[in-house]
Order: structure tokens, then C-alpha cells, then sequence
């Protein structure tokens, strides 16, 4: 690597730096002046949102990679795009069609590509490069350096960017098609979160326009991973892509009871949607008697059976139902104006409105066809017995209707204690009255734990748009979670999407995936282990304790821990989680409790409760009980699949601390 060529780099970075600075001060001196304050409020935000995609973070490189073309073109590859003062570019962004080679281009198919350099930075500088000459035959095949290291770093805080390192199997579907929708299967760390944010990224880059009106949503399973994550996008200069919990998505009012898993399960069954549709549609009522319409000296009948027809065709139509209703009063006026032709008369568009408006076609549509509340329809159909079979009669069995049914009803919607599964319901519900806007895209990470009815509000939140759906059926852990990515893209509405699968794993070192593996044959036949791409094979270790001893040799394994850099977490039963965190605060180890606090404090050491470790990842584990993890599920498959997902959050060591034995699967 000769010293002339790394200070040329560095000069360029320098002078790329001094043209990103002035880019910003030129974007925040332009004043705002528009007369409508609409317009205004609009410019300034749109001023603020691009001065601050043009922050440079003293801390990452400009650019992380550079191109030379068969064309004697050169192209420096980095977050984002920096022109000099003629305007001519410094820094390609990653997310440019020219860029793509970067990521892409091999021996065998150099993309028109002569040189791929790649840079080592640390603390925002460039320290060392590494060459790849793609047309020349004699240079020998090597392993990336400077990616092996990116992979082996000791992980500190939430998740970073991989920009520099996207390999070219995650960058096909980084850049598939905007309006694809993509479901990837893969194992634990192979970079499906990674993947599902950068290809947001890119596609806010490729579709701006589009994308920032409609709105890209990311969905997650719970707050502490979307604190994990959180972080990845505004440093990508995407400060404006929204993220939520799927408990959030739904959550039109609080959740606030739980219920048995097996009634939680039925209400996320996909039957559940017939028996909502049927529910809502059962509030037109059958006409029995004409509508009469009186105007001025003359009154102006339409037969039942017209109105029941009006209806049939409304009903027909696909439209929500609230917008099929709005509907029905002029579909009625115009029965009217036929009835006032065939006696003669000519009345015109405004005669056409005032019956619609009429008294006496408000009170019918009224009384026939009402404007309904979706919690109050749903407060019914788990109160009335009656109204439930009617709604269900040949959808569900009886045992079924009466699993649904509350023991003691709420008086009112109002005061129901509403459970999560009811909220979906709800969700449902609103959407068959008022049709749910769509994004224009949405990233759901952990799909595999969604179940039909979850799926559903997801999709109808995609209805135009198109989804990322990222997810490991060996990680289910929901009594309904998806047997199939072909049954959970039939309910995300988006049957013929392409599966891809990512075998690859950057995050769990060899030693650990191997063991963890043991779990694969009981919780997921058929789905492979990821290979390892980590040089270093990690280290495992088991320790066997008394209970009593539990609290002392955790508080040891801790200290060992710190000594390094690097975030350690401790993954234990929820049920263990204060005992073991007083443990720690008693000898004066400094940590967060992840669920309870909110991530705004970061600590080299987390207690994480096993249930909500699902997408994190932490330098060191130390996984306390095992198999109390495992028996805190309803059942044995959903134990070890809650396991898998634990054991499997390891970058460099993982310390296993139990005094029960370890579960059978394991080998204990
Ligand atoms: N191309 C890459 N270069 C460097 N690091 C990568 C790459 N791809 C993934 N990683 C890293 O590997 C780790 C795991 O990635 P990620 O969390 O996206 O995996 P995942 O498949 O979503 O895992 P899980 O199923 O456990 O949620 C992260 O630290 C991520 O930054």
C-alpha cells in the first residue's frame, strides 16, 4: 500500500468534507420566502430535512470505497452524495445505479469495473486501503481484510449501518424492485434487519419523490429492538422513516387484559375476518316497507324490493362499508327521479340532490343502513351470544363461539378491557367500515411471530404499496406463528412474492451456532444452520451452579465480561429478571434492564428478559437457566424455539449459568 496513494485518499477526503460543509451552509442560508404559510412551514421542514441529511459525522468516513472504470471514470463510494463547487461529484452515494459494481462486481463479471478499492477508517479517517484488480487474470483471489475486521469489531451500543460491506446476495435484495414485494428467510444473523433498513434507504434514494409523500414504515417486535435499530436509518440521512411495534400499529386504544394463548390464538385466526365482515354487513337491514318520499303537494314511493336490490348492488361494489352507505341515499334519490319521470316529470340534477338530502331519506338510510362503531361491533360480538353465532354460524365451531364469548361482559365498549388480540379485531373492523390508507412501503422485521389477523392489518397498510417481510420460522415464538412464508404472504395479501433465503451468518461465531443448532431438528425440520463467516470461532462455555450459587457466579461471569469492550447482556427468565439485576446493582455492577427502561442511557451491560431478546445482539451473553427459559412457554417446541433465539444473540462468547439441567436437546 504505498504512503503516496493513502495521502492522496486522505486529501480527498479532506477536500470532500470541506464540499459537504459547504453544501449544508448553502442549504441554510436559503431563507423562506413564501407568502402562504402552508408553503412556508412546508419549505422550512423540507430546508431542515436536507440540511440535516448533509451532516457529517466526524466519527464514520465520507466514503468507504472507491471505483475505476474501463472508462478511466472514478468514483468515490460513500453515504451520501458530495459535489464539488462546478458541481461535479467527490462522493457517489451507495444507493446510485453506478455504485451498485461496488457491491456486485466480481472476476467473473467485472461490471465494467478495473479497480475496487476498499477503505480502512477509524475514527473518521483513513487508515489503509486494500485493492482488487477485477480484469487482472494473475492477481490472486483474497478474503477482504477490512471486511473481516467490520464483521469481527467488538459490537458497542444499537446497530450500525453495513453500507460499507453489503455483500452482493443482500444487495439484490437491498435493490430489487420497488414495487416487489420481498420475504426473506434466514437464520439468526444473517442481516435480514440490516437488509430490510438499507433497503428502505434505498429505496427513499431510488424513489424519493413517491416514497416520502406515501411513507415508509418499519415494524418491529418490541420498543428495546426498535431502540436497538433505531439509530441505522438517520445515519443513512433517512431521518423521516417511522417505526413502530405491531402492538403499536393496532393500538387505537390501550391494551389493558390478557387472556389464555389458546383464545389470543382463535381471535388471530384468519377465519376471524369472515366473521367481522359478516358482523358488519348484518347491520343492513332487509327493507321491509317502501321508502315515501314527500315533496310539495306529492309523495314518491320506492318499492322494498327496489331498495333491497339498491342494496344488493352497494353491497356488491367492494367499497367499505361506510363509503357503500354514503352511497345509498343517492343510489334511493335516483329510484325517485324515475319514479317522477314516468309521471312526467323533468327533474334535474338539483332535484336528484334535494331528495338525497331529503328527511325522509336520511331517517330511512338510518334506520336500514347505520353508520357503526368498531369497537362497539366488536363489544357485541364477544357479549351477545346470539349475535356471535349469527356472525360465526358455519365459520367457527360452537366450542369455539363460546371461547370467544366474555365471562362477564362489559356494560359498554367504552369501559371493555380491551386485549391485544382484540385490538386487531378493532383494526379489522375499521377497515371494513373505512378503508385504511396505504404506505408506500413497509419493512416488517420478525415476521414469522405475527399471526393471520396481525398479518392482515399489516397488509392492508401495504394495500398499494409493496412489503419487505423479514423473518426465521425457527424463531417463532407465538402460539401463532406462521408454519409458512407462503401462508403469512396470503395474509400479508401478496400470495406470488418471491421467498429469498440468506444462509450466511455475520453475527454468531461458528462454536455457538453449531451448539445452538442442536435445537433445529425439534423446532424447525428442514431449515438449515447459517454458515459462519466470523474467522474467530467464538468460545462456549457451560457452568454448573446450585441455585443459591446462581446470583455470586453471575455477578463473576459479569466482571469477566467488562473487562473487554464490548456490550455484554445477561438473557434470563422474565421471572428472574429483579432478583438478578438487584444482584447486580449489590455488587456495583452498573446496568439497564431492558423492557423497563428506555434505552436512553446506554450501559456496557443489559439484563434482558427472554422474551424480549428476540433481534438484539450483544458481544457477550451470558444465558442464565436455560431451561426455565424453555418451561416458561406454553409448550415444549415454543420453549426451545424461545432457546434458539436466546442462545443465538452472541457476537464473541456466549457463558451458559445453570443449576437446573440443561434440556435434553441441548445434550444435557
Ligand atoms: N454485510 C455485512 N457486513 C457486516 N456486518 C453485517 C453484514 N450483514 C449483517 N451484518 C451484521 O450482522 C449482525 C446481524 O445482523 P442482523 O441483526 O441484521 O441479522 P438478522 O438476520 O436480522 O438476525 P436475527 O434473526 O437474530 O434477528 C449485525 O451486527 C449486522 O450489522
Amino acid at each position: 500500500m504505498p504512503e503516496i496513494d493513502l495521502l492522496h485518499e486522505q486529501a480527498h477526503l479532506a477536500a470532500a468534507r470541506t464540499a459537504l460543509a459547504r453544501m449544508r451552509e448553502r442549504t441554510e442560508a436559503i431563507e423562506v420566502n413564501a407568502a402562504d404559510p402552508i408553503a412556508a412551514a412546508y419549505l422550512a421542514r423540507t430546508l431542515y430535512y436536507r440540511a440535516a441529511a448533509l451532516a457529517d459525522d466526524p466519527g464514520t468516513a465520507l466514503f468507504f470505497g472507491r471505483l475505476d472504470t474501463a472508462d478511466a471514470d472514478r468514483w468515490y463510494i460513500g453515504r451520501r452524495h458530495v459535489s464539488d463547487e462546478a458541481g461535479d461529484p467527490m462522493v457517489i452515494d451507495w444507493r446510485a445505479a453506478v455504485s451498485t459494481a461496488f457491491y456486485r462486481a466480481t472476476r467473473a463479471e467485472p461490471m465494467g469495473i478495473t479497480l475496487r478499492r476498499r477503505f480502512g477508517i477509524a475514527g473518521g479517517e483513513i487508515t489503509a486501503y486494500e485493492d482488487e484488480h477485477l480484469t487482472d487474470a494473475a492477481e490472486p483471489e483474497s478474503r477482504s481484510a477490512i471486511l473481516a475486521a467490520e464483521i469481527e469489531r467488538p459490537r458497542v451500543g444499537p446497530m450500525r449501518d453495513i453500507v460499507s460491506t453489503i455483500q452482493p446476495e443482500q444487495d439484490e435484495i437491498v435493490r430489487a424492485d420497488a414495487d416487489t414485494t420481498v420475504c426473506v428467510q434466514g437464520a439468526p444473523g444473517t442481516g435480514k434487519t440490516a437488509v430490510g433498513l438499507h433497503r428502505a434507504a434505498w429505496l427513499l434514494y431510488a424513489h424519493r419523490d413517491r416514497l416520502a409523500r406515501q411513507g415508509v414504515l418499519v415494524i418491529g417486535p418490541n420498543r428495546a429492538f426498535l431502540d436497538h435499530i433505531g439509530a441505522v436509518l438517520p445515519a443513512l440521512g433517512e431521518v423521516r422513516v417511522g417505526h413502530t411495534t405491531i402492538a403499536d400499529l393496532v393500538a387505537s386504544r390501550p391494551a389493558r387484559a390478557t387472556e389464555a394463548p389458546r383464545v389470543a390464538a382463535l381471535k388471530g385466526d384468519a377465519r376471524l375476518a369472515e366473521v367481522l365482515r359478516r358482523a358488519v354487513w348484518a347491520a343492513v337491514a332487509t327493507p321491509s316497507q317502501a321508502l315515501v318520499v314527500p315533496r310539495g303537494a306529492r309523495r314518491w314511493r320506492v318499492p322494498a324490493y327496489d331498495v333491497a336490490d339498491v342494496m344488493d348492488e352497494l353491497r356488491s361494489r367492494g367499497a367499505r362499508f361506510h363509503a357503500a352507505r354514503a352511497m345509498f341515499p343517492q343510489r334511493l334519490a335516483h329510484h325517485v327521479l324515475l319514479a317522477m319521470e314516468r309521471a312526467g316529470e323533468s327533474p334535474d340534477d338539483r332535484v336528484h340532490d334535494s331528495v338525497a338530502r331529503n328527511p325522509a331519506v336520511k331517517s330511512y338510510v338510518a334506520a336500514h343502513w347505520p353508520t357503526l362503531d368498531p369497537a362497539k361491533v366488536l363489544h357485541r360480538l364477544l357479549s351477545d351470544p346470539g349475535a356471535l353465532s349469527a356472525a360465526a354460524d358455519g365459520v367457527l365451531s360452537v366450542d369455539e363461539q363460546r371461547m370467544l364469548l366474555w365471562d362477564k361482559p362489559p356494560r359498554t365498549a367504552g369501559s371493555a378491557k380491551w386485549t391485544t388480540a382484540d385490538l386487531v379485531l378493532v383494526d379489522e373492523l375499521t377497515d371494513l367500515l373505512d378503508r385504511t390508507p396505504s404506505l408506500g412501503h413497509v419493512i416488517l422485521d420478525e415476521a414469522q411471530d405475527l399471526s393471520p389477523m396481525q398479518l392482515r392489518a399489516v397488509g392492508r397498510r401495504a394495500s398499494t404499496g409493496s412489503l419487505t417481510v423479514l423473518g426465521d420460522i425457527a424463531q417463532g415464538t407465538t402460539p401463532w406463528a406462521t408454519a409458512s412464508w407462503a401462508d403469512a404472504l396470503t395474509h400479508l395479501g401478496k400470495p406470488d412474492s418471491h421467498v429469498e433465503v440468506l444462509a450466511r451468518g455475520f453475527r454468531v461465531p461458528a462454536s455457538v451456532i453449531t451448539y445452538a443448532a442442536r435445537l433445529l431438528p425439534l423446532i424447525a425440520p428442514g431449515l438449515a444452520a447459517p454458515e459462519s463467516v466470523r474467522d474467530n470461532p467464538g468460545r462456549l462455555s457451560e457452568h454448573a451452579a446450585t441455585a443459591a450459587e446462581i446470583s455470586d457466579r453471575l455477578v463473576a461471569l459479569v466482571h469477566a465480561a467488562v473487562q473487554a469492550p464490548g456490550s455484554v447482556g445477561v438473557i434470563a427468565p422474565d421471572a428472574d429478571i429483579d432478583r438478578l439485576s438487584t444482584a447486580l446493582s449489590g455488587a456495583g455492577i452498573e446496568h439497564g434492564v431492558l423492557g423497563s427502561d428506555h434505552g436512553d442511557v446506554e450501559h456496557q451491560v443489559d439484563i434482558v428478559p427472554a422474551t424480549i431478546a428476540k433481534g438484539l445482539e450483544f458481544d457477550r451473553v451470558i444465558v442464565v437457566e436455560p431451561a426455565a427459559i424453555a418451561a416458561a412457554e406454553p409448550d415444549e417446541r415454543t420453549g426451545l424455539r424461545r432457546l434458539y433465539v436466546v442462545l443465538t444473540r452472541a457476537v464473541s462468547e456466549l457463558d451458559i449459568l445453570h443449576s437446573g439441567p440443561l434440556p435434553s436437546a441441548l445434550g444435557g
